[in-house]
């Protein structure tokens, strides 16, 4: 068994913990905390060893009851690999101590990409990790941009990607963010960090994007413009789309009009925390004009780079391939709608 550590168990953290907790080859040995606010309470409850993050403050968990296993350097230490979703730009400082104690890890798409060695995704370029010391998932946008330009590039290859992407201003639980009642460009220049990004898994993509942020805290959406080196028609591209196992295509039938709904679904097949790993593509439009694809996609941003960090834990120990990692995973999770 894989013996994974978690440091920062946050949106992301507890995810992905939960997440490896239902894989077949690995177990969490244990979560690190900086705080014993509810999610340390939580952390116990689910079972997974609690450590502090910062030592000085490991007296504060005792004077709140709840139990500590340890300081964080030792679950270092004891682990084959440690996920590091920390929030941004903590997971860069992390890296000496993982370094120190020679242990793998993976950072999060809030660090900069040469804070590792490697940016990944699974569906794009999952060997390129193998033997890292250090590699980063990329952002949840990043990722949603990453899977879609896979397949499309395989198949038809690719000219140009523009992609206009309107970002949740924060997450359910972020109460201290904005915008409350704007719509702002963000960054104001091109391109967002989304465009570089993509090219730390696609290097040779050309690819402009533009980041805007609105008051919505469920999903973000992007507006996607893929200029193809060849024309296939809009069924064709559907149905490539539709066979990706970490894309879901959404049929007019369902009469899914915008992320509240698609998080109602969520809710409704049981899903874990209402979560979708997948890009969720409205079917009706994919549209072709001569060699341009369009079409509109929902990225749910506290859970689509989840999967993906369960096979950059195996990619990175060069444990498994790519695509015998993504079925596990999948199937693990339950994946597909
Ligand atoms: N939320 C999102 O939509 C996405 C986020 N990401 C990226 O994932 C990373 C984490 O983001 P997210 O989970 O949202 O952030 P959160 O703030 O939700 O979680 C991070 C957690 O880390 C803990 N923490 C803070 N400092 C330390 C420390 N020194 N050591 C250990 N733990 C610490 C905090 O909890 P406490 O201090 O209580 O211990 C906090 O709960 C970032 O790089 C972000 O950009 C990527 C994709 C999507
Ligand atoms: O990785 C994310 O978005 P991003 O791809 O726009 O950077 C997450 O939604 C976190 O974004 P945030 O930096 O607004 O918290």
């Amino acid at each position: 068994m894989i013996q994974v550590a978690i440091n920062g168990y946050g949106t992301i953290g507890k995810r992905v913990a939960d997440a490896v907790r239902a894989q077949p080859d690995m177990e969490v040995v244990g979560v690190a905390k900086t705080r014993p606010n509810f999610e340390a309470e939580t952390a116990v409850e689910n079972g997974y060893p609690l450590y502090a993050a910062i030592e000085d403050r490991m007296d504060q968990f005792d004077d709140a009851g709840i139990e500590l296993a340890g300081a964080v350097d030792e679950l270092v230490a004891t682990a084959d690999v440690v996920v590091d979703a920390c929030p941004s730009g903590i997971g860069a400082d992390n890296v000496a101590m993982y370094r120190e104690h020679d242990t793998p890890a993976l950072l999060q798409g809030g660090e900069d990409a040469d804070a590792a060695e490697v940016s990944f995704n699974a569906r794009a370029n999952f060997d390129e990790t193998t033997g890292a010391d250090v590699a980063r998932v990329v952002s949840c946008n990043t990722t949603g941009l990453s899977r879609l330009v896979a397949p499309l590039q395989e198949e038809y290859g690719i000219e140009k990607v523009r992609a206009t992407l309107v970002r949740r201003g924060g997450d359910p639980a972020q109460t201290g963010r904005g915008p409350i009642n704007d719509i702002l460009p963000n960054p104001v220049s091109l391109p967002s960090h989304h465009g570089p990004d993509v090219n730390t898994i696609f290097p040779d993509l050309a690819i402009d994007t533009l980041g805007l942020k609105v008051p919505a805290t469920l999903m973000h959406t992007h507006s996607i413009n893929v200029e193809l080196e060849s024309a296939p028609d809009a069924d064709e591209v559907r149905e490539l789309l539709e066979s990706q196992s970490r894309t879901f295509v959404i049929d007019e039938h369902m009469a899914i009009d915008g992320a509240g709904k698609l998080k109602e679904y969520a809710q409704d097949v049981g899903r874990p925390r209402a979560d979708i790993w997948e890009n969720c593509i409205w079917g009706e439009s994919i549209t072709m004009e001569d060699n341009d694809c369009y079409l509109f996609q929902a990225i749910h941003q506290e859970s689509d780079v989840v999967p993906e960090n369960v096979d950059a834990v195996r990619a990175i120990l060069g444990e498994s391939d790519a695509a015998e990692s993504i079925e596990t995973t999948n199937e693990a999770l339950g994946m597909g709608l």
